[in-house]
């Protein structure tokens, strides 16, 4: 990310962040929750989830694999902390905040110009034959669009409404490039519009439509 890039209201320590509504007006920032490994611990569970989209296990090796993932979401069970603390969605120095529902996207540039990152759709995001589902590129957009939204008016928003148009095949396992920005702020409102390029083929386009949160608005 560009050192100069703008952000919106941001908070680095949670007990500075008052929680008055049910989605925070302020966004945390960290880079050490879940410790020096959580990309790595983030990447496995994306492998894991590339593995099962296309895994075929024999009966066997399906008992076997029960018995082992059991174990490990009871270990991570024990971890749980409260959404507001987990290290998801606020790790801005890994992909996608260290959000793994996300597309890993990393975040190139932060500018006047808007919102430019680098996403990958992996083997988990895949719709069909070959292409990434279009519910997983509408959550690309969302993101990357309430980003572009969020530092435009200076605050964190909800999206009001979304729409994707779907040009070509976004495909898998490819870096694509991805730019959101404020095309219109009128009051709280950002009139927001995105692109993802496979080079120099327009894979998809968003037009969306966020609103900054008042303040303790739930
Ligand atoms: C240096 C490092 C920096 C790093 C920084 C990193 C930080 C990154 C920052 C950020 C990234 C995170 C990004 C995440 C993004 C994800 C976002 C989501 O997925 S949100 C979940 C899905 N959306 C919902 O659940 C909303 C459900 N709907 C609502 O809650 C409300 O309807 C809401 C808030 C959208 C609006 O409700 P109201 O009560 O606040 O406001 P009203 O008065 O209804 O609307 C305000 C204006 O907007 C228009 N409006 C509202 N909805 C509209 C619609 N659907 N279509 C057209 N106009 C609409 C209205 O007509 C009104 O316009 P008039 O002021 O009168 O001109």
């Amino acid at each position: 990310m560009s050192d100069g890039a703008s952000s919106p209201e941001t908070t680095t320590e949670i007990e500075e962040d008052p929680h008055e509504g049910g989605f925070r007006a302020h966004t945390a920032i960290t880079t050490e929750r879940g410790g020096p490994r959580y990309g790595e611990f983030s990447e496995q569970v994306r492998a894991l989830m590339d593995n099962v989209r296309y895994a075929c296990p024999p009966p066997e090796v399906a008992d076997e694999l029960i018995e082992q993932l059991a174990a490990i979401n009871e270990k991570l069970d024990a971890t749980r902390i409260d959404e507001w603390h987990s290290p998801s969605g606020t790790r801005i120095d890994l992909p996608a905040r260290g959000n793994i529902t996300l597309p890993p996207f990393e975040v190139t540039d932060v500018n006047d110009d808007g919102v430019f990152a680098t996403v990958t759709f992996r083997d988990f995001h895949l719709g069909g034959n070959k292409a990434a589902h279009g519910g997983h590129v509408a959550v690309a957009f969302d993101d990357l669009g309430g980003y572009a939204s969020a530092v435009a008016i200076q605050g964190v928003c909800r999206t009001a409404y979304l729409t994707v148009q779907y040009r070509s095949i976004t495909p898998l396992n490819t870096p694509l490039q991805a730019h959101t920005w404020a095309d219109r702020v009128d009051g709280r409102k950002v009139f927001t519009k995105g692109a993802i390029y496979d080079g120099d083929r327009l894979c998809a386009e968003m037009d969306a439509l966020f609103i900054k949160l008042n303040p303790g608005q739930q």
